[in-house]
């Protein structure tokens, strides 16, 4: 059950924003981002608590409409996209699940929407409910799961089907080692297969494992970006942050304060 379709080629961004801005009341949390994600890529952001992560991800899903700028999906305005470009989309943020279906319902009713048939949803339940470990719970309404587990859960829906954006609001919150790696083998292989990625997170070194490239977020701007190939990211990470919120160049900022 792959969506891919013509326009997944690399000259055309799976997503695009563009001087994008999102306040509320007198909070602006994004201030003019602009980034492009194409397909085979993937962008981890990261930043401080409040830096404006989650709401870029939900400006650049559709999810929020934008105050000022744009969010695109393959060229369309991502805010009242239509259901053919969002079907294409895959997004885990926070309360994805539905709480009153079991653990195995949700994993069907996701299957089912996104195209397969009863017998195929079935089958693809069965197969998450195994990879993500969450057998055990299948006969469990999502409601009474723990931290852990509802994320295994949202992340197990977001894989239903091999959708061509991968967006990730801070995949790793609550998850074991296993579920660490399971997340990152399977952002591995759909970013080889030709999905973009974009991902938030705090673990940094977590990134450095995924990433094609990682942009830092502060005050609702990107305001550097980290080598996923180099070394103590922890620090050039401190040295960035502190940089843009203190005007100082990197070279004379140093760690955390
Ligand atoms: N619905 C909302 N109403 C009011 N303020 C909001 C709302 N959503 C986000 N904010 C504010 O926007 C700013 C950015 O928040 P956001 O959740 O995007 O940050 P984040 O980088 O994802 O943070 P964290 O790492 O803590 O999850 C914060 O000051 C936050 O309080």
């Amino acid at each position: 059950m792959t969506s891919s379709t013509p326009d997944t080629a690399r000259d055309v961004p799976a997503v695009r924003a563009t001087a994008l801005a999102r306040s509320f009341d007198d909070v602006a949390a994004v201030r003019g981002i602009d980034l492009e994600v194409r397909a085979g890529e993937v962008l981890a952001l990261v930043g401080l608590n409040g830096a404006g992560k989650s709401t870029l991800l939900r400006l650049l899903v559709g999810l929020l409409r934008p105050g000022r700028g744009s969010a695109e999906l393959w060229g369309s305005s991502a805010w009242g996209a239509p259901a053919a470009v969002r079907s294409r989309v895959a997004f885990v943020g926070s309360g994805d699940a539905y709480g009153e279906l079991t653990v195995r319902e949700n994993l069907h009713t996701a299957a089912r929407l996104h195209g397969c048939t009863p017998r195929g949803a079935a089958h693809r339940a069965d197969e998450l409910l195994a990879s993500l470990a969450l057998d055990r719970w299948a006969a469990r309404p999502a409601r009474t799961l723990s931290d852990g587990n509802r994320r295994r859960l949202a992340l197990a829906a977001a894989f239903v089907h091999d959708a061509d954006l991968l967006v990730l609001d801070e995949p790793t919150n609550a998850l074991d080692p296993a579920g660490v790696i399971e997340v990152r083998e399977r952002v591995l292989a759909r970013a080889a297969q030709g999905a973009a990625v974009l991902v938030s997170s705090h673990h940094l070194d977590e990134m450095a494992r995924v990433a094609t490239s990682i942009a830092v977020v502060h005050d609702g701007l990107l305001v550097g970006e980290l080598p996923p190939d180099g070394v103590d990211l922890e620090r050039q990470f401190f040295r960035t942050v502190h940089a843009a919120a203190g005007n100082v160049t990197p070279a004379e900022s140093e760690g955390p304060r």
